[in-house]
């Protein structure tokens, strides 16, 4: 029998198959799984608290229920327990070896530091992202995670109330967020600082509610003492190092005493070693409780950082952003980043990632839960593959087909690598491959399975093909792929138009692109679309005149 508790401010009793009796367990500080082996250890250390078990608890269904002692902290904001308390009971759903995140989720609902409900952003007619469902719980480290364009920033924005949704609720601590959020900081990628002002005098600015200059300039040094920037108080921007400056970023962020930090990629515009080194400060002063943060959101793409550091893992889509998959990271810290469930973790991130095609709610994930439990357990029991609502263009992915063939070169002999291995191998982040595998799949010269990626039949012709023959696989593929519908439809177009075969592109960007994308995002397509193009010897494009134009030699051109 398996446990999910929550527990830091009463007591639980546990049934006992054994003993056919209800245990009384002391208060834990943290969310924890038992297994029947730490119940049975409970079991022989608390033998004297044995209740026979009619009088504490019954059953009903699979639910087992039991009263819940009285050692109940008055001051929590928990008001599901309070409830279960006045009502003198708890139910704990039992399993063998399985605990869900829906349930989990129910259980943890009642400490939510913020929700998103439906939410969804439109600018103009353009979809930036839709039916964004999520909690995030007091004590937890949420990461969001996608390929870029997904809307990771765009949601991060909308949780500390810099963008307002145009459909869908936020809540924050219960209550409908209008506006800014004040609980809230941000860390941004880029430190944002202001150059003319001193370290101290930038991690002031952002302090709200402080009585008197002094009190704000406490507040301040505090923050500087405790993520180690005693000594540059008076330093400018201009003299520290990117380690130092994304430093000040945190005391500024910390000085305000968020309830919720937010973090927009902190950690990547620094080299490893620097980043490495902050995130693990960070991660310590979280843990010890030093900063008076609830909960932290951040944005990463990075899927080693994301199992690093979160509790839970969201994976997000584009065209418009939305969310395929929730994972839970059941792993303590430190996290050991050699074991292997972290390992088998990575390389499940890996795979929902890299398969576009399939929305993926509630996966099953077997990991194994600590070296010291030594037991396997399902996340979440079901897996609901949904294939994803086509956007009438899908988007291209922004690589260029060169660097795509030069990603073959990295198989040697293989047909089929791990697809972690092969991000390793290439030094990529799964932002950089990711686009690569995409591109690849669209071409038929690549096929990604379960944390695979493989050479088709067609990519091992290609990887020894001469230029010529290249070319014209490239051509096939693009004129008969569902994911290069954007190049066909520019060629149909260009072959409708008599006699010229010319189009300028303002008429692709207005008529084709633009109703679906971003402007940055259509004129971005667009060059994807021209580079292509251009490879396959299906069109070329004019600079001077910004026209795109029929390839002469296009054996299929009306005469
Ligand atoms: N105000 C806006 N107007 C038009 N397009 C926008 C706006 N805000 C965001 N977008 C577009 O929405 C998409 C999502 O943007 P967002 O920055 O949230 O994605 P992201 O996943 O954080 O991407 P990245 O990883 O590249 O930072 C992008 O294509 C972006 O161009």
């Amino acid at each position: 029998m398996n446990l999910l508790v929550h527990n830091d401010s009463f007591q639980v009793f546990f049934y006992s198959h054994a003993t056919s009796c209800f245990q009384f367990y002391p208060p834990i500080f943290s969310w924890k799984v038992f297994n029947t082996n730490s119940l049975q250890h409970y079991r022989q250390t608390m033998s004297s608290s044995f209740t026979p078990m009619d009088k504490l608890c019954w059953r009903t269904g699979n639910k087992y229920c039991c009263r819940v002692a009285t050692q109940w902290n008055k001051n929590s904001r928990d008001t599901r327990m309070r409830q279960s308390t006045k009502n003198r009971k708890i139910y704990w759903q039992c399993r063998s070896t399985q605990v869900s995140v829906e349930e989990e989720q129910q259980q943890q609902s009642s400490v939510c530091t913020l929700q998103f409900k439906n939410v969804g952003l439109q600018v103009g007619k353009v979809p930036i992202i839709r039916d964004i469902n999520f909690s995030l719980f007091e004590g937890e480290i949420l990461c969001l995670l996608g390929p870029s364009g997904s809307g990771k920033s765009t949601i991060l924005r909308i949780a500390a109330g810099l963008t307002r949704p145009t459909e869908g609720f936020v809540y924050y601590q219960g209550k409908e967020l209008h506006g800014i959020n004040e609980g809230a900081a941000i860390v941004f990628q880029n430190f944002a600082l202001f150059p003319w002002l001193t370290v101290s005098e930038n991690v002031e600015l952002g302090i709200r509610g402080a009585k008197s200059k002094i009190q704000r300039k406490a507040k301040a040094e505090k923050a500087i003492d405790m993520i180690g920037l005693d000594g540059y108080e008076n330093a400018y921007p201009k003299e520290l190092s990117g380690g130092m400056r994304q430093r000040v970023g945190f005391a500024r962020a910390i000085a305000v005493e968020p309830e919720l930090l937010c973090m927009d990629e902190p950690f990547s515009a620094l080299d490893v070693l620097t980043g490495e080194n902050l995130k693990s400060e960070l991660l310590r002063l979280w843990q010890a409780g030093e900063i008076p943060t609830k909960s932290i959101l951040i944005v990463t793409h990075s899927i080693e950082e994301a199992v690093g550091l979160a509790d839970r893992i969201i994976i997000l889509g584009k065209d418009p952003g939305h969310i395929r998959s929730l994972l839970r990271i059941p792993l303590s810290h430190p996290r050991d980043r050699k074991s292997r469930s972290f390992q088998n973790l990575i390389d499940h991130v890996y795979t929902l990632l890299s398969r576009p095609d399939a929305t993926c709610l509630s996966e099953s994930i077997p990991v194994v839960v600590s070296k010291k439990q030594k037991s396997t357990f399902l996340v979440s029991s079901s897996a609901r593959l949904v294939s994803q609502e086509s956007s009438k263009y899908p988007t291209l992915p922004s690589v260029r087909i060169g660097s795509v063939a030069g990603l073959l070169s990295f198989f040697g002999d293989e047909r089929c690598i791990d697809l972690y291995r092969l991000g390793q191998r290439l030094q990529l982040d799964v932002d950089d491959l990711y686009p690569l595998l995409e591109a690849g799949v669209i071409l038929n010269i690549l096929k990604v399975t379960e944390g695979d990626v493989m050479l088709t039949d067609q990519g091992s012709r290609f990887s020894v093909a001469s230029i010529d023959d290249k070319k014209s696989m490239v051509r096939e593929a693009l004129l008969q792929s569902e994911g290069a519908r954007l190049i066909q439809q520019i060629y149909w177009l260009l072959r409708q138009t008599k006699r010229v075969h010319r189009v300028p592109e303002e008429l692709i960007l207005d008529t084709i692109l633009e109703k679906y994308f971003s402007p940055s995002e259509s004129r971005r397509q667009l060059e994807v679309a021209i580079e292509w193009g251009r490879y396959a010897e299906l069109f070329g494009y004019d600079a001077p005149s910004g026209e795109l134009f029929l390839d002469e030699e296009d054996p299929q051109q009306e005469e």
